[in-house]
This record gives structure tokens, sequence and C-alpha cells, in this order.
């Protein structure tokens, strides 16, 4: 009934090389995800939720037509607000592809449905859609209107959701008209159990109900297809959302790094923000006095390992690699932190010589 749109959803002269990226990359660790943006227009979420889409059939086992999945995420990339450094079409991209390669792991094959899966690729490709590029505590501590319309909890992240679920409501981008009501009704739940886990507050819960099934599963002779109910099979589905969201650092070097830029670009626009509102700065998000390699081996310490270590011995031996990746790359930050420190210190150690020697030729004087 509808013609079918460009190949991956995206108008551009440089298709065969986004072919090409797809078919050597998408299922890779570490595909570079700027180079699709580039390829793909600036349309990177649009070009890899098409791609896995496609990967997985979802068009036929889902009876999807694929104009109506490139009405639905062209409408929710034009939310993804292109000038947040970070919070951006890239990075709801980057957390998607990366889904769907965790999913890939050949520990956790069979256990998840084929509704949980298209859940959990859906779930990331909308994760952090209409992100105004602050923080939930920025949008409460200035009363702002998303604050009061979900009374300061996870306001964000109710956000997302209800953006997201708003835009399927066009009668053109209905992506799941084919669903069943009982079906569709399972894939609304799972998405918001999802999208309302990547609120960092409750990481600290996930990580602690992760290591608790890691400890059973160990126990229960390590094999994991013993999830008979929802909220173990959703915990699950849950960390790997929030895994695939906090991967930039586990991700190879050159990627890792141009996040952590980008990241902080976007807390240190806050930062001025709360300057002008006489509000006072995040520790973060101070241009001033902020040291960004000690911010990254803290976050990596103290969130980001202690995650992907649950995780990888979840999926024993599928992740090991992105673990090792991501402990190369905090050994990165730590040297490069320590020559700033050694750095700074030379100066000082200068600054206190020329002071010695100024004083002592003006004692000869
Ligand atoms: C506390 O770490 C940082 C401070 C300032 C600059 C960078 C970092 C570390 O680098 C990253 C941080 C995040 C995030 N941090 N947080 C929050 C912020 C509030 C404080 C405590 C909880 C963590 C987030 O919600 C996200 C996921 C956006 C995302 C990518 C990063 O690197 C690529
Ligand atoms: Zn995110």
């Amino acid at each position: 009934r509808w013609p079918l749109p460009p190949k991956f959803g995206v108008e551009t002269p440089r298709l065969a090389e986004l072919s090409d990226l797809f078919d050597s990359g998408l299922d890779q660790w570490g595909v570079d995800i700027f180079l699709v943006d580039e390829l793909a227009c600036h349309k990177p979420l649009c070009a890899v939720v098409y791609a896995i889409f496609e990967k997985r059939d979802f068009f036929n086992k889902f009876h999807i037509h694929p104009s109506v999945l490139v009405n639905y995420f062209s409408q929710v990339e034009q939310h993804y607000k292109q000038e947040n450094p970070y919070h951006n079409a890239i990075h709801a991209a980057d957390v998607t592809q990366s889904t769907h390669v965790l999913l890939n792991a050949p520990s956790i094959a069979n256990v998840f449905t084929e509704l949980e899966i298209l859940a959990s690729i859906f779930a990331c490709a909308i994760h952090d859609v209409n992100h105004p590029g602050v923080t939930n505590q920025f949008l409460i501590n200035t009363e702002s209107e998303l604050a009061i319309m979900y009374n300061d909890m996870s306001v964000l992240e109710n956000h997302h959701c209800a953006v997201a679920f708003k835009l399927l409501q066009e009668p053109s981008s209905n992506l799941f008209a084919s669903l069943d009501d009982i079906q569709r009704r399972q894939l609304r739940k799972m998405v918001i159990d999802m999208v309302l886990a990547t609120d960092m507050s409750k990481h600290m819960s996930l990580l602690a109900d992760l290591k608790t099934m890691v400890e059973t599963k160990k126990v229960s002779g390590g094999c994991l297809l013993k999830l008979d109910n929802y909220s173990e099979k959703m915990q699950i589905m849950q960390n790997m959302v929030h895994c695939a969201d906090l991967s930039n650092p586990a991700k190879p070097l050159p990627l890792s790094t141009h996040w952590v830029t980008r990241v902080m670009e976007e807390f240190f626009n806050q930062g001025d923000r709360e300057k002008a509102l006489g509000l006072p700065v995040s520790p973060m998000c101070c241009r001033e006095t902020a040291n960004v390699e000690k911010s990254q081996v803290s976050f990596i310490d103290f969130i980001v390992h202690p995650l992907w270590e649950a995780w990888t011995e979840l999926v024993h031996p599928d992740a090991e690699h992105i673990l090792n990746t991501l402990e190369q790359n905090r050994d990165h930050y730590c040297e490069l932190s320590a020559a700033k420190e050694a750095e700074s210190v030379k100066e000082v150690d200068e600054e206190h010589l020329d002071e010695a020697e100024r004083q002592q030729s003006d004692s000869k004087r």
C-alpha cells in the first residue's frame, strides 16, 4: 500500500559506504557510530534501527512496513535535540547498536522472546528522546515545567517515554499496529520499565539486583535459562540497556574520548547556565575546576566498571573483551591524569623557584 522508502530510511549519496559499514560493523562492538552519522547524512538513528530491523527480520516477524518504521523514527530522530553535544540521536543510535550486539551473546541466546528483543531495541532507540541537555537535578532545582509535570520523579525518563508513545499515535507511524492488544500492552510495559531504569538514581539498586542474580546463577550451575518470571527477565533487560547506556568508556579509545569531549561540553553548558542563574554549579559542570581525566577515572571506578564486571560475569565468557577494553581505557585516563598532575606540580615548583630567585636577587641589591 505504501511506496518503499529509501534504503535504511535515509537519502544519502553515500549509500554504498553505509551499506558496507553495516555489513561489516552492525554486529560488532565498537563500530564507528560517528561515521554512521556522517554516511547517513546525520540521521544515524533511522539508519541503525532500519538496519537492525532488517537484520533481525522484524519487518516480517511483526508485519511492519518499512515506510511506517521510517515515518516513526524520522519523527523520533527530529525530537532528539541535535544541538545537544551528548544527548542527541548519535547517542541513541550508539546505545541501540550496542544493545543489538549484547543481545547476540551466545550465553543469552534463546533467553528472550522476539517481542522482548523488539521491546529492548525500541526502548534504546527512544530512551533519551527530546532530552533537554541538562540533568534531572537541574530540572528540579529550576522548578522546570517537566519537573512539575512529573513531581521530581525520574523527570527526564518519564518525558522520554511519553514523547515516544505520543509519536506512535500518529496513524502513519503506528509501528505496532499489527501486534495484538496483549502484545502491544506487554511491549508498552517492558519499554516503560527499561527506559525508567536508565535513571542514574536507580543505578545502585539495579546493580545490586544484577549481582544477586549472578550469585544465584553461579549456584544453579551457571545456566540462565531458568528465568521463569517477568521480574527476573526484566532485571536482565534493564541492566543490558543500562550497560549500553554506560558503554562509552568500554568502547575503543578514540570513540570513548570523543564521547568524553561531548559529555563534558554538555555538562559545562549546564554549569554555565547554573552560574548565570546564580545556582550552585554542579561539581563536574564547572569549566574552570573540572578535571576531565579524574572525572572519567572515578566514573569508571565507581559506576561503569562495577556494572560491566557484573554483566561480564552474567554472560561469561562473551563480554570479556569489553571488560578488557574498559580496563585498558581506565588505565589510559589514569596515566593522563597523573601526567597532568605531575605537570601542574612542576609548574608550581618552577613558580616557587622563580620567586626564590627574585627574592635572592632583590636581597643582593
Ligand atoms: C561523574 O562523571 C563525570 C562527570 C563529568 C564529566 C564526565 C564524567 C564521566 O563521564 C561520563 C559521564 C556520563 C554520565 N554521567 N552521569 C551522571 C552525572 C551526575 C553525577 C553522578 C552520576 C553520573 C550521567 O547521567 C551520564 C550517564 C550522562 C556519561 C558519559 C561519560 O563519559 C563519556
Ligand atoms: Zn542515554
